[in-house]
């Protein structure tokens, strides 16, 4: 599989990906035959293969065109912000914004509303979250909603995480893409039941949020496992939902496929990058779902957004530590969002300096 990829094109590997993939599900292995017998996991696969993957993502980007009105290019909601946490719904909620999203709006606690509005004009911030009629306020504005990205900021209050479960079901209930990262991912280790099949969905754990979620899922926080075993066997015990496992490398699985990214990123862990990604997603999820299997050559389109918006948190996480070095925080990586995008998904890669993207495709 290594070798006729990185000798073929890179949409020609991409292609092998898909097929081989294809039989999988067709033939159904166990997961260890998935992932030992037919791709050696550790193997390091070739740059043509990191490549193919960002050429699927770049495939989904829609054209900037004169004939779009505001709104086409996606409405993302994120739902989150609390009094303790402002700064996170934030930073998701630009994020979207910066990669492309048309209109992005925020729906938080009363309380956090004004403070989430005052860091940013751009945003539209409802300060609905902790009202006895959230759900309904919310639900009026899932029809003009193209994703939906909950937990960012959210908080653990067990009421304010009941309005949020009613805000899952109706998001599902129309079919909306949701991606849950945070104190979302609590509230699903909580309840699993509330995503279980929901293949619309994609979890952003951190590594302490994976562990909750597996031994809630699985009974087995899969802490030292594989981590390639442990994403694909999360991912198909929920029923295919996407699971993207941030860490040293990210790991992302459908349940089908395995990637890994392991692009260039810092060593900076100052709070706020995994909102940066999981805001990023919800647009990429949206131009994903909107592009189709036939762009993303087979691939689950959710797989390739997640990918993309991996990639993008690390490109960006690259470019503001070359610049600030240790002082750098999750505001100087949104303002590298524009020109962290062009370079990946914009620019032939690799073309204007710097080392080209690296990272591992696995099956
Ligand atoms: N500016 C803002 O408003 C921001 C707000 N945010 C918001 O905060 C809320 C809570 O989110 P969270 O991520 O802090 O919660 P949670 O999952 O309990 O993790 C905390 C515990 O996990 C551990 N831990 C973490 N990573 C680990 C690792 N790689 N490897 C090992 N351990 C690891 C770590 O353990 P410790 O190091 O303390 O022992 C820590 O105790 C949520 O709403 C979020 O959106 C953030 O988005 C940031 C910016
Ligand atoms: N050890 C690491 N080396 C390089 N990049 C990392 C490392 N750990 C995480 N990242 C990257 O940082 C980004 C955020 O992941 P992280 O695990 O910090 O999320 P998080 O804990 O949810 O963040 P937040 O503070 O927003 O809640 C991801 O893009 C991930 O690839
Ligand atoms: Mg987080």
């Amino acid at each position: 599989m290594a070798t006729r990829a990185g000798a073929g094109a890179a949409v020609a590997g991409a292609a092998v990906v898909a097929v081989l993939s294809a039989a999988l599900v067709l033939y159904g292995p166990p997961l260890d035959a998935v992932l030992n017998r037919a791709f050696p996991l550790h193997t390091a696969r070739s740059v043509t293969d990191m490549e193919a993957a960002l050429q699927l993502v770049r495939n989904v980007v829609p054209p900037l065109a004169a004939w779009q009105h505001k709104g086409q290019a996606g409405r993302i909601g994120v739902v989150g912000g609390c009094p303790e946490y402002t700064g996170a719904p934030y930073f998701a909620a630009i994020s979207a914004l910066k990669v492309g999203a048309d209109l992005s709006h925020v729906f938080s606690t009363q309380d956090a509303a004004p403070v989430i509005k005052s860091y940013s004009p751009e945003l539209i911030v409802h300060p609905v979250l902790d009202s006895p009629s959230a759900v309904q306020d919310v639900e009026k504005w899932l029809p003009r909603l193209h994703a939906l990205v909950v937990g960012p900021g959210l908080g653990r209050d067990d009421a304010l995480l009941e309005n949020v479960k009613g805000i899952l079901e109706a998001s599902k209930a129309r079919g909306i893409p949701i991606v849950i990262d945070a104190d979302g991912l609590w509230l699903v280790a909580q309840q699993p039941a509330l995503i279980q099949g929901y293949q619309k969905a994609v979890l952003t754990p951190n590594h302490m949020e994976f562990s909750r979620l597996a031994e809630a899922v699985l009974g087995d926080a899969l802490d030292g496992r594989d981590r390639c075993r442990a994403v694909l066997s999360l991912s198909r015990a929920l029923g295919n939902v996407t699971v993207v496992q941030k860490g040293e490398q990210d790991v992302i699985s459908d349940g089908e496929q395995v990637l890994t990214c392991s692009q260039e990123g810092s060593s900076r862990r100052c709070g706020g990058q995994g909102d940066l990604l999981s805001g990023s997603l919800g647009i990429l999820a949206h131009w994903a779902l909107l592009a189709g299997p036939e762009k993303t050559n087979g691939s689950g389109p959710l797989l390739v957004a997640a990918f993309g918006a991996c990639a993008l948190t690390r490109q960006c996480a690259r470019q503001a530590f070359q610049k600030h070095g240790r002082a750098t925080t999750t505001t100087d990586m949104i303002t590298e969002l524009g020109p962290a995008f062009s370079r990946l998904f914009e620019t032939s890669a690799g073309a204007d300096g710097g080392a080209a993207p690296t990272g591992e495709l696995r099956l």
